[in-house]
């Protein structure tokens, strides 16, 4: 298994000063900004787009920038975010008609491309393209907002796709995105994680250096 990552999610964080804040939770641990873009469509909420992410670029943020597209269709959107300066684009299953043209799309713009699974949706539906994902995501709550709670069921699918990821010899990250806490972070490492989005319990937190190292010594205690 790869290093554990603390990504992040900016959709909790300060949007009135976002360069200034990410660069301080970047300053205080984290290791990857987890960029979620709604549509208003795919899920019922909406963000921001590439114009934010090239923006951040330009404030200088030079650390890994995982763009999560909660969009449809997602083609369009994967040229204009690669272009913005993203490093990982991941989008779901469901909303391209042509799912290994669209990951060979963000591989042939020179992003690491991945999957992002809903809670409800099987793990084997990616197995055919596995070993293209450089991040295969797993939502443990229902996309669209932060601050959810984790649905449990979702550590049993950690297990299935740490287990068909190893079985395959591959090195795609495992993410995990909702409800990501200091409490069951351990937890969820044990199941397969090795990619942690956490948006309210960083952004939320009275001090992000705190909230990360807390996330740091549960995780030291599962590699041991
Ligand atoms: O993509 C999403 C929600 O759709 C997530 O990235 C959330 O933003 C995570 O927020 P918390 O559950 O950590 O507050």
């Amino acid at each position: 298994m790869q290093d554990f990552l603390i990504a992040p999610s900016i959709l909790s964080a300060d949007l009135a000063r976002l360069g200034e804040d990410v660069t301080k939770v970047l300053a205080d641990g984290a290791d990857v900004v987890h960029f979620d873009v709604m549509d208003n469509h795919y899920v019922p909420n909406l963000t921001f787009g590439p114009m934010v992410c090239k923006a951040l670029r330009k404030y200088g943020i030079t650390a890994p920038i995982d763009v999560h597209l909660m969009v449809e269709p997602v083609d369009d959107l994967i040229v204009q975010f690669a272009d913005a300066g993203a490093t990982y684009i991941t989008f779901h299953p469901e909303a391209s008609k042509h799912v290994d043209r669209s990951l060979q799309l963000i591989a042939d713009k020179g992003c690491k491309p991945g999957l992002v699974l809903n809670p409800a949706t099987p793990v084997s539906l990616i197995e055919p393209v596995l070993h293209k994902l450089d991040m295969l995501l797993l939502m443990s709550v229902n996309p669209g907002f932060g601050g959810q709670k984790f649905i449990p069921y979702t550590l049993d699918k950690l297990r299935e796709a740490r287990a068909l990821i190893d079985q395959k010899g591959l090195n795609t990250r495992l993410e995990i995105d909702g409800g990501v806490t200091p409490a069951n972070i351990a937890d969820i490492a044990r199941a397969g994680a090795d990619t942690f989005v956490a948006g309210s319990a960083i952004f939320g937190a009275d001090s992000y250096a705190s909230a990360i190292n807390k996330m740091r010594d549960a995780l030291a205690g599962v590699r041991g």
